[in-house]
């Protein structure tokens, strides 16, 4: 199927309906802190949004923000960060082939950003969860979430807890989460500032003059085409490419059929509009992967593949446990675990109880649960075996599991299948200046084109941590309203 409105239209061919300084397209949260700031440097600014109302994927989101280097809230809960650190941690777990740029402008302006979050409305509470888990489970302000304080980086870069996340409220059918919290208020100050605001309009089209300067867009509204003049600049913020099937295949086809943490709407039309006026793009193969199961289970067991052999550390961040499984194991995974680390994990408390199925095969011994599982005979057994002898030591020399979760696997013992138990949404997309200008293949930027969020490739190249998108969407989406505002 052919889309002939993905190529740019020629100024000279439109009737413009509306006009501002700045137009941004997608108003989430990389989209609502462009329109922010670009209000604040004085220009009249018109958001478009696809969905009837703003937030996108970030307000349904768990919330935590990825940021450090001594932020106000990590120094209350005494933990020690630098920018150094933060940018030595990042530099190792998000790629590889991270842009340095980003991540050096990203940490050092990080102490910042967090302060901007909490003048604009976003309450940090201040308090830590050190357990297990994908999010705290009462809205704690702070937590690990990327796996700094376990192997391979807990031995090199002295870690720091990164998750900060919005407080959350009561609400009449239960809880606002993080997410929610962040956007309601970045979404009240949108409207404050007086950006103007047309919801169940999607942009379609960039429009470009006879220099191939962007000015401007044509969006469509329930059927109704409208070219919206920039005077100034056009932001792109629509998200991800998570929900555009044939793009995934083209580029990231291990979460084809498997989106989360995304939302329809993202649907990576910024990336080929783009992409039509000549945009470069980075790490489009990269992507985020969540894996369903309880961390408060697997941090207690071991995780095997299809050979029965362990892959991966237990205690680190499960999004790492999750690229490990899909991307080095094509998405094999069991959970082994004894009865007595079962019970253990059931009387914890978690945000992921409802990963908490029960397990698929429980046997009495671990040769008689490798048979029922159909694994190679004597894998599972030579790899509790090994596990065993180390852990009765207090070590794990093939992986560097903290010592504090080793504990011989006894028996009865159970396993968890959790092959398919995948999913994620895409890193990947427009590559942008760390000014957020939308960067031409030939390395100039095209005029008047900006972009942030998840329609671009941000601090993240390939590994992950939990908080990295709602982080460089936020604070590339700032750089991108300043530079939007500020163009001539
Ligand atoms: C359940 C869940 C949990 C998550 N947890 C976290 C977390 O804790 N931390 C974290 O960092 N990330 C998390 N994420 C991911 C994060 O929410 C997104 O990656 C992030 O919101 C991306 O920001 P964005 O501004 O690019 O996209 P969004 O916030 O989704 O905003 C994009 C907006 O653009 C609109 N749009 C799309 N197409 C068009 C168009 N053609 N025209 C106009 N508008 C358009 C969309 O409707 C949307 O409102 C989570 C996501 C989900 C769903």
């Amino acid at each position: 199927m052919t889309d002939p409105t993905l190529r740019p239209v020629s100024a000279s061919h439109v009737e413009w309906s509306q006009e501002a300084d700045v137009v941004v397209a997608g108003l989430g949260v990389a989209g609502a802190t462009a329109a922010i700031e670009a209000a604040r440097a004085g220009a009249d600014v018109l958001a478009l949004e696809r969905l009837g109302g703003g937030g996108g994927a970030a307000a349904m989101s768990g919330g935590f923000i990825y940021l450090g280097g001594g932020t106000a809230l990590q120094k209350s809960l005494g933990f020690d960060d630098s920018v150094e650190n933060m940018k030595a941690f990042m530099k190792a777990a998000l790629g590889p082939g991270v842009d340095e740029a980003k991540v050096d402008v990203y940490c050092e302006g990080s102490v910042e950003h967090y302060d901007w979050l909490v003048d604009a409305g976003v309450v940090f509470d201040e308090s830590f969860w050190g357990e297990p888990g994908w999010e705290p489970p009462h809205g704690e302000g702070l937590m690990y979430s990327g796996g700094e304080n376990s192997a391979p980086f807990n031995t090199t870069i002295p870690p720091a807890p990164r998750g900060h996340l919005p407080r959350r409220a009561a609400a009449a059918n239960g809880e606002q989460a993080g997410g929610y919290m962040l956007m309601k208020p970045l979404l009240d100050l949108v409207d404050e500032l007086g950006v103007r605001t047309l919801y169940n309009n999607s942009i379609r089209s960039l429009v470009v003059d006879d220099d191939g300067r962007v000015v401007g867009v044509v969006s469509r509204s329930f059927g109704n085409d409208m070219a919206i003049r920039a005077r100034r600049g056009v932001v792109l913020a629509t998200g991800s490419f998570a929900y555009d099937n044939t793009m995934l295949r083209d580029h990231a086809p291990q979460i084809e059929g498997r989106p989360a943490a995304s939302i329809e709407s993202h649907d990576g039309r910024s990336i080929l509009l783009g992409q039509a006026l000549g945009a470069a793009t980075a790490h489009m193969d990269a992507t985020e992967v969540a894996i369903f199961c309880d961390p408060q289970l697997m941090v207690r067991g071991i995780l095997v593949n299809g050979r029965g052999q362990r892959f991966v550390t237990e205690d680190t961040y499960p999004g790492r446990i999750g690229q490990a499984t899909l991307f080095n194991q094509g998405g094999e995974a069991f959970l082994i675990i004894d009865e007595a680390s079962y019970e253990e994990a059931m009387a914890t408390e978690s945000t992921s109880a409802k990963m908490r199925a029960a397990p698929k095969w429980v046997c009495e011994s671990v040769s008689e649960l490798e048979s029922e599982m159909g694994l190679p005979s004597g894998s599972l057994s030579g790899t509790v075996e090994l596990y065993n002898n180390h852990a009765a030591d207090g070590t794990d020399p093939l992986f560097g599991k903290k010592s504090q979760w080793l504990k011989p696997i006894s028996t009865p013992v159970a396993a968890y299948d959790l092959r398919g138990m995948t999913g994620g949404f895409t890193l990947g997309g427009l590559k942008t200046s760390v000014d957020s200008e939308v960067l031409h293949v030939s390395g100039a930027p095209i005029a008047g084109l900006y972009a942030a969020g998840r329609c671009t490739s941000g601090v993240c190249a390939g590994g992950y941590a939990s908080g990295a998108s709602l982080g460089d969407g936020s604070f590339f989406g700032r750089r991108a309203g300043v530079s939007a505002a500020a163009a001539g």
